[in-house]
């Protein structure tokens, strides 16, 4: 199914934009890429993905059945997989599966999910993760080569956050060297899944590990479900969808039960712990955490995530925002373009800013993942904890407030934001699950509040903390910082705000704990401010790190990039001061006459930026087929493309709906 896009002029608006623009949009699209060869790399993909056509749908996916629409994103990532298989391998090295730019040209196949996304993106790595090289040589040529389609089926029913309570069982049997996989209850069975309600055939498994009668915790298992010919599911096992969801709609999340299902020893995922024959267990991890190892990775890469969706909601809301025109602002004159209203671009620059900070932030997040996990290897874990604290504030806040500022991208739109042809509510709904899965925002931000309390408690004693808590060896014993209007003074008041915020916290758990609570009461009752402290540590690593990335990508830059891109960093930190004047007042000595100097500095940042607005996200480079929006096309044909989708609805296959002669003239007729 091949849908012709008829070619347009670009809109007299956008073109009038487009000529305002006073830097190098492809210097700048070559730093959000890393670098003009991965520019290159990436548009030499895009090109095998996209050029063959096979991604455009026709009948819109959101007017098709649930089956249908199961059934077409199937079609689409068979054609997908393929041309990943057989051609973008060979571009960004096998390697590189999860690179963000097959994540690219997928969301040009499937404006929502494709049933396959969790087979590359969890069960791969899952593979890569916890497997021994011999388990790695047996499963990982398969699944690359889509031989087998696999899943990961972790959480529960009843349980998701807390997984040393999930409940399913791996017993040992040493007579038959084999693991019998049990679902004793109607909440442990496997919920959630993605691509395990029809797709996979395979998928990893979290259960209690059971030998010689003691139970040692959670472990990894690799588990046939299906009959690789037939599809059927095997004896033993009850699979199937979980229903219908505010997004993920073309997607099958699955449920999964076993009746004393039977798999082979080495089934297990044996890198960190094994079983013997004789069911003796031997643990080689040592952290005890390392079975979590999936998890942290998928936080990392979602930072990046969000700068991708962030930046196609800004593309889409910054674009329509240059061709729509509302209200007179003096008599008689013509209206205004929308995107020259101040609070207009006070919803919309922010969420330029957040993509870039959020797309340097991840390299520089992705690049101490890649360092630590290189220390693991060698069995240095010393750095995990500070990752895992790093890598679990990271994609709360960063999944938040990507969410946040879509949001705002579609009021910025109106009502044609609320269509779905606008593209905006899948972009919404898609990244509102990133909030919950891998790891809720609340229960990852206490993660972190966990560390940040040690690493004060050392602080305050005089001893060195690890690198992203370092602030607090010089702010833990501080009252309030000098507020100082330069970058450097709003990174430092974000980091004393911080310290700050965990030290009141540290102070909150001591005076409970002696006026008689235990500790993990009086953790508890300080839980809301543990939130609140993690969250402004995690905004102080974020200014802190963009800015550093920003100066250091830019070194070499033309001097009008260097503007810009100094610029949208200056909004993102005065942006985020002015959002946090309560703290600023309380953790530095920030006056009312500051505070409204950098209002004003603020509005006139919007002023300077907004010639560039519709460059910097021409920027991005995001194509239209990667978009799919009626607003958002680089033409910005707005209203012939929202006409265009409108005759696509089925309801207008027909003049007279069969529903007038059934119901509604009878009803008029006084015959019903
Ligand atoms: C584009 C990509 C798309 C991908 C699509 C993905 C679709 C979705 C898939 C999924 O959602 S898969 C399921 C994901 N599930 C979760 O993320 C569950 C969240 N829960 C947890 O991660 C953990 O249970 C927990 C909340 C971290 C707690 O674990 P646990 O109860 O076992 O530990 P604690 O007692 O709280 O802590 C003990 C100790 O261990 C440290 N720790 C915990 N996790 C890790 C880790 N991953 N790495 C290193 N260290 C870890 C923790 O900080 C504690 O340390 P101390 O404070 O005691 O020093
Ligand atoms: C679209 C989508 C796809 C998913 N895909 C997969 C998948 O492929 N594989 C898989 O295994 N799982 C998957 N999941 C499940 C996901 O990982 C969990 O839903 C997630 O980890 C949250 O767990 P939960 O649902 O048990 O929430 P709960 O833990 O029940 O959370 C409910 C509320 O309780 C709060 N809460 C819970 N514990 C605490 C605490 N200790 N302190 C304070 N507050 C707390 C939370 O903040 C939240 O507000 C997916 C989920 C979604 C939405």
């Amino acid at each position: 199914m091949k849908a012709n896009r008829p070619k347009r002029d670009v809109h007299p608006d956008l073109a009038r934009e487009r000529l305002k623009c006073n830097f190098n949009i492809e210097e700048v699209t070559n730093i959000i890429d890393g670098g003009k060869d991965k520019t290159l790399e990436r548009k030499k993909i895009e090109d095998i993905a996209l050029n063959n056509g096979a991604c455009l749908d026709e009948i819109p996916d959101e007017c098709l059945s649930i089956k249908e629409r199961y059934e077409n994103a199937i079609r689409k990532s068979c054609i997908y997989s393929n041309i990943v298989r057989n051609e973008m391998l060979e571009i960004t090295g096998m390697e590189n599966f999860e690179s963000p730019v097959l994540r690219r040209t997928a969301d040009a196949f499937f404006k929502d999910i494709s049933p396959f996304m969790l087979h590359l993106g969890m069960f791969v790595p899952t593979l890569i993760g916890q497997s021994t090289p011999e388990q790695m040589a047996e499963w990982l040529p398969k699944a690359l080569d889509m031989k087998i389609i696999g899943a990961y089926a972790q959480t529960e029913l009843g349980h998701g956050t807390f997984i040393r309570g999930l409940e399913t069982t791996a017993t040992y049997d040493p007579d038959k060297e084999e693991f019998v996989l049990h679902s004793p209850t109607i909440t442990s069975y496997k919920w959630w899944a993605g691509g395990l309600g029809k797709t996979a055939n395979h998928c990893v498994v979290m259960a209690q590990l059971y030998t010689q009668g003691e139970c040692h915790g959670t472990h990894l298992f690799i588990v046939q479900i299906r009959d690789l010919d037939t599809h059927m599911p095997l004896p033993g096992i009850k699979v199937g969808e979980i229903g219908p969801r505010m997004g993920f709609s073309s997607a099958d999340n699955g449920f999964l039960g076993f009746n004393s299902f039977r798999i082979p020893r080495q089934n297990m995922l044996m890198k960190h712990a094994k079983v013997e024959k004789d069911g003796c267990y031997v643990k080689s991890a040592k952290h005890g955490k390392l079975t979590y190892g999936t998890m942290v990775f998928i936080r990392v890469t979602l930072v990046s995530e969000m700068s991708f969706n962030l930046s196609k909601a800004a593309t889409i809301a910054i674009r329509y925002s240059a061709v729509r025109r509302q209200t007179e602002l003096r008599p008689n004159e013509p209206e205004p373009q929308i995107l020259d209203y101040p609070t207009q671009q006070h919803k919309l620059f922010i969420c330029i800013a957040t993509a870039h900070a959020f797309q340097l932030t991840s390299k520089w997040l992705w690049d101490t993942f890649q360092a630590v996990m290189a220390d693991v290897r060698k069995g240095n874990v010393d750095a995990l904890p500070e990752l895992h604290a790093l890598s679990s504030c990271l994609k709360a806040v960063s999944t938040s407030d990507a969410l946040s500022h879509i949001e705002q991208c579609r009021f910025a739109c109106g009502g044609h934001g609320y269509m779905l042809s606008s593209n905006l509510p899948f972009i919404y709904s898609f990244v509102a699950a990133t909030r919950t899965y891998e790891g809720d925002y609340t229960v990852l931000l206490l993660q972190t509040a966990r560390f940040l309390v040690k690493a004060w408690e050392q602080a305050e004693s005089g001893n060195n903390v690890t690198p992203t808590v370092a602030y607090l060896n010089r702010t833990a014993n501080t009252k309030r910082v000098v507020w100082d209007n330069t970058h450097e003074g709003i990174i430092q008041s974000f980091q004393a705000i911080a310290a700050g915020k965990i030290g009141q916290c540290v102070r909150s758990i001591r005076d409970r704990i002696k006026s008689g609570m235990d500790y993990e009461d009086a953790w508890l009752m300080t839980t809301v401010q543990l939130v609140a402290a993690a969250e402004a540590h995690c905004r102080a690593v974020l200014v802190n790190t963009y800015w550093n990335e920003m100066i250091r990508l830019t070194k070499s830059s033309s001097a009008n990039v260097k503007t810009v891109m100094h610029q949208l960093a200056v909004l993102y930190l005065m942006y985020w001061a002015l959002e946090k004047t309560g703290d600023l007042l309380k953790y530095s000595s920030v006056s009312k006459q500051d505070l409204d100097d950098l209002q004003r500095r603020y509005e006139e940042l919007l002023a300077a930026l907004r010639p560039n607005a519709v460059s910097l996200v021409d920027a991005f480079d995001l194509r239209d087929e990667i978009l799919h929006s009626s607003l958002g096309s680089y033409d910005g044909c707005v209203y012939e493309r929202l006409m265009e989708e409108a005759q696509k609805s089925p309801l207008n296959a027909e003049p007279v709906n069969p529903s007038f002669h059934k119901y509604i003239k009878p009803l008029m007729q006084g015959k019903l």
